[in-house]
């Protein structure tokens, strides 16, 4: 299958700080990827620059072909890392809010993982524990039959017993021949989820590769070689 995004010699300066520095990336379609740094590496930069809430400072940045803008928004399912619901609604407002907003939702799909989540619709926004509205956000953005899914930090708040129920839902809910893109300081955790992983050092890619292989190479898993190239 061919690349779903393309990332061509990719800067982001803010002032003087060089947060993205010159990067390259091809991310193949059907393909789960880790994008794993430490604190200040330039995840997130990467995915507003993705998702069109930043502009890069220099480079080229195609998704399904498209520069990022109206096309690339329908297509690109996007879990931010805090929550971006209002407060006032109960789940079932948050489920039409999402079904009038992307004419791609699955309410079906939805329904289902809400159970698998243990949610109810007529709970209030306001009443969720962290973790619950995580599951909550991450069931809107998995919802959506999307070609590209972005999730931010999506287990952070999730306790260690629902993690891999979680990651299961994930690994199940997405669809074929779309792509993902997760990042994550909880390596370990996730690792069995990704394809492919990449490594950012200081806005630069300082390893990236087939999961499977760098484990075979390196004979360890993508955990420990992340705290040796970040030296943890
Ligand atoms: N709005 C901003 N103004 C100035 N500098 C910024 C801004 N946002 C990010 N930076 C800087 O850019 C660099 C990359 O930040 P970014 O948020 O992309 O890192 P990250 O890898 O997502 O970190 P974390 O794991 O802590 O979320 C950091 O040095 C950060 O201080």
């Amino acid at each position: 299958m061919g690349n779903l995004v393309e990332i061509k010699g990719l800067s982001k300066n803010y002032l003087n700080k060089k947060a993205l520095n010159n990067l390259s990336l091809d991310i193949e379609s059907g393909k789960v990827v880790g994008i794993l740094g430490p604190n200040g590496s330039g995840k997130t930069t990467l995915i507003k620059i993705l998702t069109g809430l930043l502009r890069q400072s220099k480079g080229e940045v195609l998704i399904d072909g498209h520069n990022v803008g109206v096309y690339t928004k329908s297509i690109v399912s996007y879990l931010p890392d805090r929550n971006f619901l209002y407060n006032w609604m109960a789940i079932e407002d948050a489920f039409e809010f999402y079904k009038d907003f992307y004419s791609d939702f699955d309410e079906k799909r939805g329904e289902e993982l809400l159970h698998f989540m243990k949610l109810e619709k007529n709970m209030k926004i306001n009443s969720l524990s962290k973790g619950m509205n995580e599951k909550l956000n991450l069931t809107l953005v998995l919802s959506r039959r999307a070609k590209l899914y972005i999730l931010d930090e999506p287990i952070a708040g999730v306790d260690p017993v629902a993690r891999d129920k979680i990651l299961d839902a994930i690994i199940n809910n997405y669809n074929e021949g779309s792509s993902m893109l997760i990042t994550t300081h909880l390596v370990r955790d996730m690792e069995n989820l990704f394809d492919d992983v990449v490594f950012l050092r200081e806005g630069e890619i300082a390893l990236k590769g087939n999961a499977e292989a760098l484990r075979e190479e390196k004979g360890k898993s993508i955990d420990e070689i992340y705290k040796e190239v970040f030296g943890e």
